[in-house]
């Protein structure tokens, strides 16, 4: 079998009025936020379809379905723990992940760093294995119009490494 498997998720979800603006299990001090079932976190959930993608496992909504009262405004590092939690019962560790935010607002650099560790700590992966950048849509598109945000991600994982004999 081959030890090491790439995986990639995206998400996107709507900037709505009357919601909390969570991403990468930052809270913002805005008066929009992201609509969904959960806290509706897109950037954690590409996150999640990355590293279930990887271990070719059915994607996020197979594990929490959101028509399931259970997920309901559920904080998304919840999600990303039980994920890792399911690849690490299959055998597999998380190599690296790297992720892109692309979001017209709200500002993400004053907070990437407490976003990488909220993400690195759910996943059980050091600071140095996880890879964030945030960008604008330049003004393009739904994006672009701030109707949305949405995030890419890349996961790598592998078997770990026999003992030496
Ligand atoms: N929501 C965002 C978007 C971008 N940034 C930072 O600004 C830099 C420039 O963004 P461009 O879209 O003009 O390339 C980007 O590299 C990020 O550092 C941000 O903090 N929050
Ligand atoms: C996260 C889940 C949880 O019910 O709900 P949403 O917040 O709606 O997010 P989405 O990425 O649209 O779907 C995945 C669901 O698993």
């Amino acid at each position: 079998m081959i030890p090491f498997r790439i995986g990639h998720g995206y998400d996107i979800h709507r900037i709505v009025d009357g919601r909390p603006m969570v991403l990468g299990g930052v809270t913002f001090d805005v008066a929009y936020g992201l609509d969904g079932h959960s806290d509706a976190d897109a950037l954690t959930h590409a996150i999640c379809d990355a590293l279930l993608g990887a271990a070719g496992l059915p994607d996020i909504g197979h594990f929490f379905p959101n028509d399931d009262p259970a997920y309901k405004g559920i904080d998304s590092q919840k999600l990303l723990t039980r994920v890792a939690s399911e690849l690490r019962q299959r055998g597999w560790e998380i190599g690296n992940i790297d992720a892109s935010l692309i979001a017209e607002k709200p500002k993400i650099a004053p907070v990437l760093a407490e976003m990488k560790q909220n993400l690195a700590t759910s996943a059980g992966i050091s600071i140095e294995q996880l890879g964030l950048k945030a960008t604008t849509n330049e003004g393009a598109g739904s994006l672009g119009r701030a109707e949305a945000i949405a995030a890419h991600a890349v996961a790598l994982i592998h078997r770990p490494e026999a003992p030496a004999r």
